[in-house]
């Protein structure tokens, strides 16, 4: 971290999951509390906020975003419009401005914030509250390298951060951005599948979790493509490909093409709701 990244005060503004987990990174990557503000509607949230990590809190999202030179907007799609207009005028030449939500464009709040203003498009996840996450960045035009390289250091601690083109921002958040939802849903269904069998319903979560995590560190830590450790599972006539079968049957591999196809879609549809006059 250099000096001047180490003084940079950094506001958060509507500080809900996406908001809190940005601010717990923040605060890993050994940045100092009082360097940092977030913003809640909510007075108990906010005291929440205050009392959880230490920082500074407020309602008052332009006096936040007039002194920072970082500002993350952390609100759902159909607020950021507002939001951003809210603050525009309090925004300083120079501030740096993240966004972490879906759908909406950097071209969206570029024409709303200062002319020049730099902007970067995030899109993490949740397991980035616990430092497993990952997220990929998109620079708007005003944007340059030693923004991206800030935007990385800020992350550095919620997991991979990788730099993707903003066209690919959609379908990145339809596979990593909802992805954990989608692995809860198959571990509570193999959880479920235990359960019936049999199994305790504690023990039968507990070999579900560790399985997949076992598996995706066996993708990453070997390089090998899941479709090769796959076939290392399914012994010839064995148990394995006997199950595979049935998800083959069930569509199931269909289904998560159509998940993701689905959720790109609705990034898309969000986007021409809310972007309607850009
Ligand atoms: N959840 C996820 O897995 C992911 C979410 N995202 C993106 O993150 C963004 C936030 O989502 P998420 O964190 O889940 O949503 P949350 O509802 O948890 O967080 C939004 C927060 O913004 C607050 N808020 C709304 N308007 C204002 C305002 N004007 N001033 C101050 N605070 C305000 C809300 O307050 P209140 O509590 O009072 O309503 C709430 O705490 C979305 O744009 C989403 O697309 C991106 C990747 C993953
Ligand atoms: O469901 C959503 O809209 C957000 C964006 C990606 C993950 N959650």
């Amino acid at each position: 971290m250099t000096q001047t990244q180490e003084q940079a005060l950094i506001a958060v503004l509507g500080t809900g999951v996406m908001g809190e987990t940005a601010l717990t990174g923040i605060l890993s990557a050994g940045w100092d509390p009082e360097r940092v503000v977030a913003t809640a509607r909510r007075p108990e949230r906010a005291d929440e906020l205050a009392r959880t990590h230490g920082v500074r809190t407020t309602h008052d999202n332009v006096a936040a975003a007039a002194e920072a030179d970082v500002v993350i907007l952390g609100v759902k799609p159909k607020d950021i419009g507002a939001l951003t207009e809210e603050i525009s005028s309090a925004v300083r030449p120079g501030t740096l401005v993240l966004t972490v939500a879906v759908g909406l464009s950097c071209a969206f709040y570029e024409k709303r914030l200062p002319e020049g203003t730099p902007f970067v498009r995030v899109m993490p996840n949740t397991p980035s509250s616990i430092g497993v996450g990952v997220s990929a960045i998109s620079p708007g035009v005003a944007a340059t390298d030693e923004h991206l390289e800030l935007v990385e250091t800020l992350l550095a601690s919620t997991g991979l951060v990788i730099r993707i083109a903003e066209k690919d921002q959609a379908a990145v958040a339809a596979l990593s951005g909802s992805g954990p939802a989608y692995v809860f849903y198959v571990l509570d269904a193999l959880s479920e599948a235990g359960t019936l069998m049999g199994i305790p319903r504690a023990t039968a979560a507990q070999l579900a979790a560790q399985t997949v995590l076992g598996a995706a560190t066996m993708v990453q830590e070997t390089g090998e493509h899941p479709a090769i450790l796959r076939e290392k599972v399914s012994s010839p006539g064995g148990t394995t490909i006997a199950g595979l079968r049935e998800l083959d049957r069930g569509g199931v591999r269909a289904a998560f093409v159509d998940a993701l196809t689905a959720a790109k879609a609705r990034a898309g549809e969000l986007s021409a709701e809310l972007e309607a006059d850009v």
